[in-house]
Order: C-alpha cells, then sequence, then structure tokens
C-alpha cells in the first residue's frame, strides 16, 4: 500500500535500510532524490527566469545541491543560497562537492520577480524554529510571492506534527520521498506544502513493509476490501439494524439526521429511540425510519436482548447526563460483557460531553471483555473534556493525541477537524486529507455519527467504519460543494457508495 504514512524516524530508519539492502548507497538516494527536484522544477516553471536553491546544512541541503547541479546543467540560471556547511564525509558533502555552483551566504539573498525558490533549507531534520537567515529568506518569498518549491517539507514545518516552527514557506509544491509523512496532512503544515508529489527514490516497499508501519493517509484502499456488501439473498435486519437516541421534543432533529444517514449508508432497518414526550414530532417527520418509545434503561433492555446484529448511536441533540451515561454503559454491555448482537457504540456530542466527569466508567465499560465496541466522534472542545491532560500536552501532535486516546478509552476515536485523524486501540491511526470547508456547518456531525453506526451495524470492523464514514462524509461535502447544508450530506453519499461498489 502507498498510503502508509512515515514519522520522520520511520523515514530515516528506512533510509538506513534501504541502504543496507541496496543498489543505491546514502549519496545514491540523494542523487535521486535532486534529480526528482530538478525535474519538477523545470516542468513546473519551464521558462523560469533564475532558480534560487536555498541549502540548509544536513541531508535536505543535500538534495538541494543535486537539484541546483542538475538544474544547472539542464542549461537553467541557478543561484545557490547556502546556510552552514555540510558535515565533511557525509552525503551532503559529497552532493556539494558535486555542484559546481559556488554557494553564497543564505544572509545576502535577494530574489526578483519570474524568479523560483527551491527551499531545501530543513526538512525531516527541523530541530528548532526558524529564525535568523532563514526566517528573512521566508519572508521575501512571502512578500514578493515567489513559487517556492519546498524539498521533502517546507521549512519551518514538523514533518512529525505539522506544526510551524517559528515561520514556514508556503510552498505551491512540495516533492517528498518514497511516503508521505503526517507533516504532509495534519494542519497547518497540509495547506503549507501546496501540492504533495511523492518521488522514488529507490526505497522499495518491501523496506517499508518491514518496519510494520500502522500510521495511514485515509484512503478507500485502507478500508475498500471490507466494506460491506449486501449478500444476494439478504434481508433487512441481517443488513444490520440501527437505533439512534433521540432528545427530548425541543431537539430531535439531530437524531433524525443521524437516522437517515445510518439508512444511506446501508443499515437495513434504522430505529429512533424516543423519550416519550417526543414521540409525536418525531413521528410527524419520519417515513422509512422506525420509531421506538424508550424512556429508562428497563425498556432499552429488552432493545439490547434482540440477538439481530445492531448499532447504537447516542449523542446527537440528546442532552447531557445521568441518562446518556446510564443508557451509554448499557449499550456497552455494563461490564457484562457483549450484549447479542450489539455491534457497536458510536457516542457523539452530548454523548461523550455527559462523561466529562466520568470518564473512567466509559472507559472501564469499553475495555470489559466482550464489550460492544465503542467509536468516539469529539471535537477538539469534545476531546478536552474527556482527555484533558493530552489535550494540553504541547508536545503531543494531534495524531499522537488521538493514539493515546484511542488506547487509554478502549475506543476508535474520530477526533474531528479539517485534519480529522481516527485511531485505533490497537495503535493503527489514519490521517483523513479530503476534507472540505462546507463541512463545517450545523448537523454535519449527526450524519458523520449515523454513517459510522450504519456501517458498523452491517459488521464492518469498527476501525475501518470509522475510516471509511470520515472519508465517505469528507468526500459527499467536497463534492456538493458551496450551500451545504447537513440535510443535503445522506443524499450526497448515494454516488460515492454507487462508484465504492462498482469499484469493486
Ligand atoms: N540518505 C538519507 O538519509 C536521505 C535523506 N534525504 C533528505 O534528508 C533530509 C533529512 O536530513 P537531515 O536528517 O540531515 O535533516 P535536515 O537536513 O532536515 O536538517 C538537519 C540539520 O539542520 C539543523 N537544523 C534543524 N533545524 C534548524 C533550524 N530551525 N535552524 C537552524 N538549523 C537547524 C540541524 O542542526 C542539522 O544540522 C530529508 O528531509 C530529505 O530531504 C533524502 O536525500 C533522501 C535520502
Ligand atoms: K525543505
Amino acid at each position: 500500500m502507498s498510503n502508509e504514512v512515515l514519522s520522520p524516524a520511520e523515514m530515516a530508519e528506512a533510509d538506513r535500510r534501504a541502504i543496507a539492502a541496496g543498489p543505491f548507497d546514502g549519496i545514491g538516494l540523494m542523487r535521486r532524490a535532486g534529480q526528482a527536484v530538478a525535474s519538477l522544477a523545470l516542468a513546473r516553471h519551464p521558462a523560469a527566469e533564475r532558480f534560487h536553491v536555498l541549502c540548509g546544512p544536513g541531508n535536505n541541503g543535500g538534495d538541494g545541491y543535486g537539484a541546483a547541479r542538475l538544474l544547472h546543467e539542464s542549461g537553467a540560471a541557478v543561484s545557490l543560497w547556502a546556510v552552514g556547511a555540510p558535515r565533511p564525509g557525509g552525503d551532503a558533502a559529497l552532493a556539494a562537492a558535486e555542484c559546481p555552483l559556488t554557494p553564497q551566504a543564505l544572509a545576502g539573498f535577494e530574489a526578483g520577480p519570474g524568479t523560483v525558490v527551491i527551499d531545501a533549507l530543513y526538512g525531516a531534520g527541523l530541530s528548532k524554529p526558524l529564525a535568523g537567515d532563514a526566517a528573512r529568506a521566508v519572508d521575501i518569498a512571502t512578500e514578493r510571492k515567489l513559487p517556492v518549491i519546498a524539498v521533502d517539507l517546507p521549512s519551518g514545518v514538523s514533518g512529525d506534527s505539522g506544526r510551524v516552527l517559528g515561520c514556514a514557506f508556503q510552498a505551491e509544491v512540495t516533492v517528498t520521498f518514497a511516503r508521505k509523512k503526517p507533516g504532509h496532512l495534519l494542519l497547518p503544515g497540509r495547506q503549507l506544502c501546496g501540492e504533495v508529489v511523492l518521488a522514488d527514490i529507490g526505497i522499495g516497499d518491501a523496506v517499508i513493509g518491514e518496519l510494520r508501519i500502522k500510521t495511514f493517509e485515509n484512503t478507500p484502499a485502507l478500508w475498500q476490501a471490507g466494506f460491506p456488501r449486501p449478500a444476494a439473498d439478504t434481508h433487512k435486519y441481517r443488513r444490520g439494524h440501527v437505533n439512534v437516541f433521540s432528545g427530548g421534543p425541543s431537539a430531535t432533529g439531530a437524531a433524525r439526521l443521524s437516522a437517515l444517514a445510518a439508512a444511506r449508508a446501508g443499515a437495513g432497518a434504522v430505529t429512533v429511540l424516543s423519550p416519550g414526550n417526543a414521540m409525536q414530532v418525531n413521528a410527524a417527520h419520519l417515513t422509512s425510519i422506525m420509531l421506538r418509545k424508550v424512556d429508562d434503561t428497563a425498556t432499552l433492555a429488552a432493545i439490547l436482548d434482540d440477538s439481530r446484529p445492531a448499532a447504537f448511536v447516542l449523542g446527537p441533540g440528546f442532552g447531557v447526563g445521568e441518562k446518556a451515561r446510564d443508557f451509554a454503559l448499557a449499550v456497552l454491555g455494563d461490564g457484562q460483557g457483549r450484549q447479542n448482537g450489539v455491534e457497536g457504540l458510536v457516542l457523539d456530542a452530548d454523548g461523550i460531553t455527559s462523561f466529562e466527569d466520568h470518564p473512567a466508567s466509559l472507559f472501564i465499560t469499553a475495555g470489559a471483555k466482550g464489550a460492544a465496541k465503542l467509536v468516539m466522534t469529539p471535537h477538539e472542545g469534545e476531546f478536552s473534556r474527556l482527555f484533558s491532560s493530552l489535550a494540553g500536552d504541547d508536545s503531543l501532535s494531534k495524531l499522537d493525541k488521538a493514539r493515546k486516546a484511542a488506547a487509554r478509552s478502549h475506543a476508535v476515536m474520530i477526533y474531528k477537524g479539517a485534519d480529522t485523524v481516527i485511531a485505533a486501540p490497537d495503535g493503527r491511526a489514519a490521517i483523513n486529507a479530503n476534507a472540505a470547508p462546507w463541512l463545517a456547518t450545523a448537523g454535519s456531525g449527526d450524519v458523520l455519527a449515523g454513517v459510522v453506526a450504519g456501517l458498523l451495524a452491517q459488521g464492518m470492523p469498527a476501525f475501518e467504519a470509522a475510516c471509511a464514514a470520515v472519508w465517505l462524509h469528507a468526500e459527499a461535502g467536497s463534492s456538493f460543494g458551496p450551500g451545504l447544508i447537513a440535510e443535503d450530506l445522506p443524499q450526497a453519499l448515494v454516488p460515492l457508495l454507487r462508484s465504492l461498489a462498482n469499484s469493486t
């Protein structure tokens, strides 16, 4: 799979193993990296008046020296600007020695209109905030709106977290090697990278395979094989039953949105579980979705006794409090082991907030042997209510936080945002990068929760169901575009589901 995402440390290990396995040594890989950058620069900017290649002291700079040499050999006008000298005897020093151009000090960097900047200052080895001459170079490129081609990462962007250290280049395109890094996908890094182009520099799939990578970009390749497809002889309850808890009479719409989304995602039957005082308003708005009165855990127990496959959504519009906690724990199994057919619980919005002062009861129940699978869908505020120590730890990336929260809570986490991270208790994680700003609309999260439950009810494993739902939800929002409201999303899923069904 090429959707593995490597941390800078894993990438350095891949480099070491690739060099040991051959056929390329360190300078060989570096030459190929330089070649990839030079080819892209010429293809994108054939009429550039000049390429300004900015080289740092490490191997990122080494790639820059290689690119500068090849651009110069191709007849392009090239200025070379360097900060710090490469370590003598290292690959970057060899690349610098191979380059016939004399570097000028970065302190004197100047660039006029019509020129292109190739940023090879710092990549995977960025270790402190950009300052001094490097920061000045960023200012010049930004003020003059010069196109920037970043080598591996825009200097200033952390490959681990996507955060900016000091300041960073805004690249038009970033050429990276072998696989993407978290910093290409997590914000603000993703936005600063511009387009990300993957170059093959000779690090083979077998080498990457040895690393047992557990981080992925969330694309259909990750979950398509397990996407539910109804058998020819199926019937509605075999396609899974989703139950969505409704809030009180003035807060019922969110549950209905979730229910409709679960139905579109392929659940065979969907029921809104409504408090008695909201039955009328729910009944007035439901057609194919069924309705059942549930006011207390005794009534809920009868529903949980049903052995047919089912998933539950608790949270959208539900209200915060003890009732939410009681219902959630009952669905998970209340420490008694998994209920007959309960595949999972999607805990969203108020359902998450209800456990703000009681997280341990949720985590212990979710971790009990045989408990139903728990999927939580917090946005940043909700995440910090359940995981305040993780949320406040600036040394952790969003990826780290989601992963640690999943392990702590025994839940699949969908840590929402424009760069949603999905993480499983077993350490797998996926970063989603196809979201569009149109999704930031009221009720959008209710739809997502419903899609997750729709897939869970059909027996899709929780991590894959969460990844598929996030991708479909984002793709539906992106394809609909301006004017999107949450009510549009379930319908916008249809063409995507159709093309998924046709593609296998
Ligand atoms: N053989 C290899 O290891 C390969 C590495 N490649 C390139 O190597 C890069 C990683 O190389 P390195 O590990 O040498 O790391 P970098 O070249 O990214 O940076 C490390 C150097 O920069 C200094 N530094 C870091 N941040 C700084 C800051 N903000 N201000 C001033 N100095 C700073 C460090 O002290 C160190 O000297 C990748 O990004 C990629 O471009 C590619 O050539 C492919 C092959
Ligand atoms: K760079």
